[in-house]
Formats: C-alpha cells, structure tokens, sequence
C-alpha cells in the first residue's frame, strides 16, 4: 500500500518525426526496415508469460510484396484459451491488489519504449506487417500508442480522485474495483494503437485481458508485447491469442468468467459476438460490459460557400490516406452543383500525383490494402461500379494483386445519392460524390443523415455561419467526431475523444476517463463513525 498520494502530471500530445529527406531519423528508419525485412521470426502465443508455439501455423507476410514472409504465427484454439483463463485469473489475485500507481508506472515506461528505443521497431513493424508509410505509421504505431498508454494513466488518476460527499458522522467512499473474471480484448488489424489499447485500458484499470490480435497484424501485435515485457508487465495480465475469430472466440465467450469485451473491428463481427454473449448470458458470473467501435461510412458534405481547395485537400488525404483502411475514412461526399466544376477539376489535378506502392519508397502516398480477402472486396466494389447505370468511375479503378495487394485511389460519382458505394463501407481507397442541387440543401442534409446506418465522422465545409449552424444541427446524430472545415480523420488521444454511435459502436470513446469507467465496478461505502444505539425516530415520540 502506498503512503502518499501519488500524482501523474498531465501528458503532453507525443510529437512525431518528420522523416524528411535528409533527418537522422529517415536513416534509423531506413535501417530497421531493413533488419525486420532480412529475418524471419517466429510469432508464438504468449500465456501466463510464457511462449507457446502450436501445431498450427500461418505465414506473416508483406501486403505490398506478398511473397516476402516476415515469420510464422502459431494459432490458438480451445486447449490455448483454457490455459489463457487460468493464468489470467492467477494472475489477477496479485494484479487486481497492486496500487494503482504502480500499474501506471508501467503504463508511462511503456510509453516511454515506444517513443525512445522501440520507436524504429513501432515504426517499422506497422510498415512492413499493414503497409502504411513512415507517416501514418508514425502518428499512430508510436503517437497514438503512446498517448493512449500516458493519458489513460492520468484519466485513472482523475477517476480515482473522485469521491462523494461525507456530511457529518460519516466518511463516504467510493473504490473503483476491477471486474471480476477477464477481459477480452478482440483488435482490428487497422490501427497498432488500437490492439494495444484494447487489452491494456482495461488492465490498467486492474483487470486481466484475453488479447485476440488480428491475424493480419499479427507482426506488429507481437513487438507491443515485447514493449510490454521489457516495461515489467507481469505475466498472466495480457494474454496474447493469435489465432482465428472463431476459434478463439467462441470458447472466450463461453467462459462463465467473462467479465467485458473490449472489441474494434466491423459491426458484423461485434453482432456476432454480442448475440453469442446474450445467448451466454445465464452463464456468466457478472453481467459483462460490452464496448465496441465498429464501421462507418463517414462523410464529407460541402455547402455552396466552401473553400474548395480546403474541401479537395480533406477528401485526398481523409478518402486514400491509409489506402481508406480507416473507420474514419471519407468514403462519400456531397457537393453542390454551384461549385462542382471547380471541385472536379481540382481533385483531379491533385489526385493524379497521389503515388501508391511500396510502402518502402518514400515517395509513396498509399501502401496495399492489407490482404487478399480485403481486395477481393474493395474490387468487387469497383467492379459494381464499372457495370452500373447509377454510378461512373471519374478518377482510379485499377487494381493489381500480382505483387501487393495494390487498388488505385478511385472517385466514383454516384447518380443515385443511394447508390450502393453511398451507403455500405467499403475499407478501400473508394470515395464516391454525389452532387445535389444547392437549392435541394437541407433535403441533401436529411439524406446524408438517413443514407447509412453509421455514425462514425463526418465532415461540413462551408465559410457562412448560418449554413455551419445548419449542417450541425440536421447532423447531430450522424457523427460521434463531427469536424468543421477539417478532414474527418486523425482523432488525437485528448484532443478528440473517438467514437461513434448508431451501427458504429457503443461511442464509449477510445482514449476517455468515459473508456475507463466501463472496466469499473465501482464499490460504494459508507463508514458511520457512531452507530446508531436505538432503533426508533422521533415522530414515535408521544406527544
Ligand atoms: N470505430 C473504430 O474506432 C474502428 C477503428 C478501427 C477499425 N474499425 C472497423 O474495423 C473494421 C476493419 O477491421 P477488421 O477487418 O480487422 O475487422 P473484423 O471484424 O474482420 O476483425 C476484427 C477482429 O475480430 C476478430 N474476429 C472475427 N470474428 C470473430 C469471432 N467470431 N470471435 C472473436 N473474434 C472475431 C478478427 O479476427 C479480428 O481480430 C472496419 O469495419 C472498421 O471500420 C473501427
Ligand atoms: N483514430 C482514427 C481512426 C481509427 C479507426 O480506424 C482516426 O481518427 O482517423
């Protein structure tokens, strides 16, 4: 037990190298890029802190040069996850009793790895293993990652401080207990930050996490647990589980010691788990707490005052940065007719100088999509698109999986604002515009906010007040990160809490004290100082 009241400073955003021609930093990247690339390692799963390697296997490779391997996964199962239970729920006896500054003194040497010696590795590792460049690898493998790790430790301190009010003759108290069981961290392959958020918000609350990475961003999942190791995480707190969704999943779920889902990935796959959860419901010890982030289908809308170079500049970067692999990504706009011309021709001047292919060559824009299963379904998309009456590829629709896994940035115009590429997420570089008439306005908002069923970001540009108070109000419920004037992607830990409502999750904002509370059960107390002696009131008195 600690004899003082600790106190965490509050963090400052982690700031990110530039890696511009010329910059030490360009070289170190350079070099470990290079390291990774020449061994191949083996990637096991890790239970109770040791390393368990399984009867089978898959190859880690490159999207962008899919015949280059990176290492082999051992995939998990049933026997896996049993052994997973059991050393999460020994080690949550000493875990769950440790004071609450000694956890988060990991969190912030955590945080301090990933941003001195591992952040080449960080770097890196995201590169290679999910294809992104130097910058988007940057912003979030180390900056995000280490963001979250620094502020939820200083949110937890908040949360902690907390307490209710004590009048006289009582001391009332509030402790903010973890769970009781584990925790299942399920992570998209998308965002390193995220599948190292998901199994550690949990645990710095006190809680042990079943970790399920994303097999396709299984390469850079494993160094987070190396950063974890080395900043004295102890075993049995996060267990690592490669393997598939249902074979790892179903036996997590079926646990009677489930106690929450910490989940990131796409609404199908979180429906699938909270339907299994429900059907599970009379097992569980306690109700578990369901979080979840899912897909979305967020847009950009302009009204006819926008800046216009400011609307093009915001599809370029929010529609293809990532390859669109971002839930946040601009997937559908609205323009209006007045200003059409001069956004088309625009567009299509910036875009042509958007480069896309090895993530190795820094001059590149975009990477490859992450894997085969996702080209199969961004092109079944573009090939929709090609055949259709309702719709006309303006800009892009190539594609090549013969080396990487490589899809041109494209810009649909859609004829009919319900044209499918309007409404479903996609998760590629496909944005598709729809142009309304300026005086169809507000009927144009009504059907941006009726159009999908997510409500992930969203983005209004327009330099008349009057118009911005109208998008924001008609939009409301459209976004859980509404942006103004500005690209509806690149949420900063702190700055903009991220989360969205509707079928685009629980909108219990990744990176918030609000994330925090779900791995929470609080326990209220009240201390009377001198009980009570008799047992009847005043009123009984006779008069
Ligand atoms: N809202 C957000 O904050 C946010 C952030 C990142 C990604 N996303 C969404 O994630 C999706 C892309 O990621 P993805 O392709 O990795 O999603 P996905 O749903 O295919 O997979 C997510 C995770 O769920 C696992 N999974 C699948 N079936 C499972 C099962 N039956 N039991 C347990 N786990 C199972 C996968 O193996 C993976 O680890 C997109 O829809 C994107 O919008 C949302
Ligand atoms: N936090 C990211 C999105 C995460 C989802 O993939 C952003 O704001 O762009």
């Amino acid at each position: 037990m600690s004899n003082a009241f600790f106190e965490i400073r509050e963090p400052e955003n982690e700031s990110y190298n530039s890696y511009a021609p010329g910059t030490p930093e360009r070289e170190e990247l350079r070099e470990e890029i290079n390291r990774l690339k020449n061994q191949e390692i083996q990637i096991p799963a890790i239970i109770g802190g040791k390393e368990v390697k399984t009867d089978r296997q898959e190859d880690v490779v490159m999207p962008h040069n899919h015949s280059h391997k990176l290492g082999t996964v051992h995939l998990c199962g049933q026997k896996e996850v049993d052994m997973a239970i059991e050393a999460a729920l020994e080690a949550r006896k000493q875990w769950a009793d440790m004071p609450w500054e000694e956890r988060a003194s990991i969190y912030l040497k955590a945080a301090d790895l990933v941003t001195g010696p591992y952040r080449y590795t960080m770097n890196a590792s995201t590169m290679l293993g999910q294809s992104k460049t130097p910058h988007q690898s940057e912003i979030e493998a180390v900056g995000e990652f280490a963001d979250f790790l620094r502020f939820n430790a200083y949110y937890l301190q908040e949360i902690y401080e907390k307490q209710p009010y004590s009048p006289e003759g009582m001391w009332n108290r509030m402790e903010y207990r973890p769970l009781e069981g584990f925790v299942f961290a399920v992570t998209p392959f998308n965002f390193t930050a995220i599948a190292g958020n998901l199994p550690l918000a949990p645990a710095l609350c006190g809680n042990v996490s079943l970790w399920k990475p994303a097999t396709s961003s299984i390469y850079s999942s494993y160094f987070i647990m190396k950063v974890l190791k080395e900043a004295g995480m102890p075993d049995g707190v996060i267990n690592f589980l490669p393997g598939s969704g249902a074979d790892v999943g179903d036996p997590v779920i079926k646990s009677e010691h489930l106690s929450g889902l910490h989940f990131t990935g796409s609404t199908n796959t979180f429906q699938y788990l909270w339907k299994s959860i429900a059907e599970n419901i009379e097992k569980y010890n306690t109700y578990p707490r369901i979080v979840g982030e899912t897909g979305g289908k967020d847009f950009i809308f302009a009204h006819e005052s926008a800046d216009v170079d400011a609307v093009v500049i915001a599809a370029i970067r929010a529609a293809y940065e990532y390859q669109g692999q971002k839930c946040s990504a601009a997937s559908r706009m609205y323009i209006p007719d007045s200003i059409w011309d001069e956004f088309r021709d625009k567009f299509l001047d910036e875009v042509k100088d958007v480069n896309y292919g090895d993530v190795e060559d820094f001059t590149n824009f975009m990477g490859a999509v992450i894997d085969q299963k996702a080209f199969d379904n961004i092109t079944s998309y573009i090939d929709y698109v090609k055949e259709s009456d309702d719709g006309e590829i303006l800009y892009g629709g190539n594609y090549d999986d013969s080396e990487g896994y490589f899809v041109e940035p494209t810009l649909v115009l859609a004829h009919d604002p319900k044209f499918k590429t309007m409404e479903e997420e996609i998760f590629g570089p496909v944005l598709t515009v729809y142009v309304y008439e300026d005086e169809k306005f507000e009927e144009t908002l009504e059907l941006c906010d009726n159009t999908s069923p997510y409500a992930l970001t969203g983005a209004i540009f327009a330099q008349e007040r009057y118009a911005l108070k109208k998008m924001a109000d008609y939009l409301r419920q459209a976004a859980g990160n509404f942006y103004i004037n500005d690209k509806p992607t690149a949420a900063i830990v702190n700055q903009q809490p991220f989360g969205g409502a509707r079928k685009s999750g629980t909108n219990d904002k990744a990176g918030s004290a609000a994330n925090l509370m779900r791995w929470i059960s609080v326990r209220s107390i009240k201390e009377t100082t001198v009980p009570a002696k008799d047992w009847t009131y005043p009123y009984m008195d006779e008069e």
